[in-house]
């Protein structure tokens, strides 16, 4: 397996306070690797430290076996490291297909050229294609501000393969949905499975158990266990750290 982004000695600190404490975490391709830990255990400190919004106080960021530590989140998301982010504020009066559209000609560094036709109808295919693969075949042309919860987070899902990424960090993508949209989700992140590399934060441990190849637990800023599903759930340091005892189910 080749390494696609890995951390090295990776230390954040916000005056005394440490919250990622020395990090070694490797993401190999095609893999859909979870990231877990209780409250305040540092995820998303580790999320930032990785799309580049927050700067590391030591150590590395490496993509495709390149330092990428010091480059800021646009340059690292050309390079192909994809997060998905709220819509709902960028995109209201927008439609689903011209939300992508644009994050395609983003991804193609040709802005602005709307007015080509054919290049035009060629993106719209592609957003189109984008939609079906999230599971939002018919509804290109509905403004994002109309759509449900669940269609923003499917949404998000499609802006974010719209860049082509070598890895896609996905913060939370069950959160505030529905069992049933719940559900929906997990199939859809189950279809992209071995396709992309994906980082999958989330609180949802059916998901997480249903849909990650690795799991890496932080407590404490700390990576104190990687393993399979299987290695995790009988882990007694991370059953220790969740519920503070060996006991936990
Ligand atoms: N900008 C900041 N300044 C100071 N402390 C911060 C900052 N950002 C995060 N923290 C602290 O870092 C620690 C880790 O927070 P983080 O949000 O990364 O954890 P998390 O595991 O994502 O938590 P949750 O599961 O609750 O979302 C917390 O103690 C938090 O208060």
């Amino acid at each position: 397996m080749t390494a696609i982004l890995e951390t090295r000695a990776l230390r954040k600190s916000f005056g005394g306070l440490v919250v990622t404490r020395d990090v070694d975490l490797t993401l190999e391709e095609g893999e859909t690797h979870a990231l877990i830990g209780p409250n305040g255990a540092g995820k998303t400190s580790l999320v930032n430290l990785l799309s580049g919004t927050l700067s590391p106080t030591a150590g590395d960021v490496l993509l495709a076996g390149e330092i990428i530590t010091r480059l800021p989140s646009h340059r690292r998301a050309r390079r192909g490291l994809a997060r998905t982010f709220q819509i709902s504020t960028l995109f209201d009066s927008f439609t689903a297909e011209k939300s992508l559209v644009l994050a395609l000609l983003a991804r193609q560094g040709h802005c602005y050229r709307l007015g080509r036709m054919a290049g035009f109808s060629c993106l719209r295919d592609e957003a189109r294609r984008l939609l079906d693969l999230v599971g939002l075949t018919g509804r290109n042309l509905v403004p994002t501000a109309s759509m449900s919860h669940g269609e923003h987070r499917q949404l998000e899902l499609a802006l974010a393969l719209a860049a082509s990424p070598k890895v896609m960090l996905l913060d939370e993508p069950m959160a505030g949905l529905g069992g049933e949209e719940t559900a929906k989700m997990i199939e859809l992140l189950r279809s992209l499975r071995g396709r992309y590399t994906i980082l999958l934060v989330e609180h949802d441990m059916d998901a997480v158990f249903a849909l990650a190849d690795r799991i890496s637990v932080l407590a404490e800023g700390r990576l104190i266990a990687t393993g399979s599903p299987a290695d995790i759930r009988s882990n007694a340091g991370v059953r220790q750290a969740y519920f503070g005892d060996d006991d936990g189910d």
